[in-house]
Formats: structure tokens, C-alpha cells, sequence
């Protein structure tokens, strides 16, 4: 009989849930590099044209958008946000 664990999920369900997992994980670290290098092409522009590093309305909008996860929702828009800053934000 395939092993099963306590909800039912065969343990071949597990590897290819893993799997999805290192891909999602792969995903997300793609798009994240992206986000970071949209977000640095903004503020260089910004501020080479003399405007300000940081848009506090827009990130207010970036806070909101991760709300429904909650305080770690809160933690991971603030994680992107200081990606986007790189050494300025420090
Ligand atoms: C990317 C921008 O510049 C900054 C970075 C932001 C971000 O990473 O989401 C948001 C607002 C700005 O502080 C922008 O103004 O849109």
C-alpha cells in the first residue's frame, strides 16, 4: 500500500508538490529581480530629473496590496520596497 500521510497525501504527492514548490520559489525569485530592477529604473529617473527617492503614496498602495496576507503581507511589501531602494534606502 503507498504510505499516506495524516490528511491522505501520498508521498509521490509530496515530490511532485515539492517540485512546484522549487518552481513557484524560482518564479518568484525571477520576478522579484525584475521588480527590483523596474523599481531602481523609476527612482534613477526620478531623481536625475530632481524629484524625490521615495513616492510615499505609491508605497502606501504597495503596503495595501499585500494587506491580506497580514503582518507578514506587511513584512514581504516592505522587503520588496527595500529591494527597490538597494543602497540608498540604507
Ligand atoms: C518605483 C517607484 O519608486 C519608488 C519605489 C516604489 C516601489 O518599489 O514600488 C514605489 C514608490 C517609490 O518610492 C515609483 O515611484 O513607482
Amino acid at each position: 500500500m503507498t504510505p499516506t500521510t495524516e490528511n491522505g497525501t501520498a508521498a509521490e504527492d509530496i515530490d511532485a508538490l515539492r517540485k512546484e514548490i522549487d518552481w513557484l520559489d524560482a518564479e518568484i525569485l525571477r520576478l522579484v529581480k525584475r521588480r527590483v530592477e523596474v523599481s531602481k529604473t523609476i527612482g534613477a529617473a526620478r531623481m536625475a530629473a530632481g524629484g524625490p527617492r521615495i513616492v510615499y503614496n505609491r508605497e502606501m498602495d504597495v503596503l495595501a496590496r499585500y494587506r491580506e496576507l497580514g503582518p507578514e503581507g506587511r513584512q514581504l511589501a516592505m522587503a520588496l520596497l527595500n529591494l527597490g531602494r538597494g543602497r540608498l534606502g540604507r
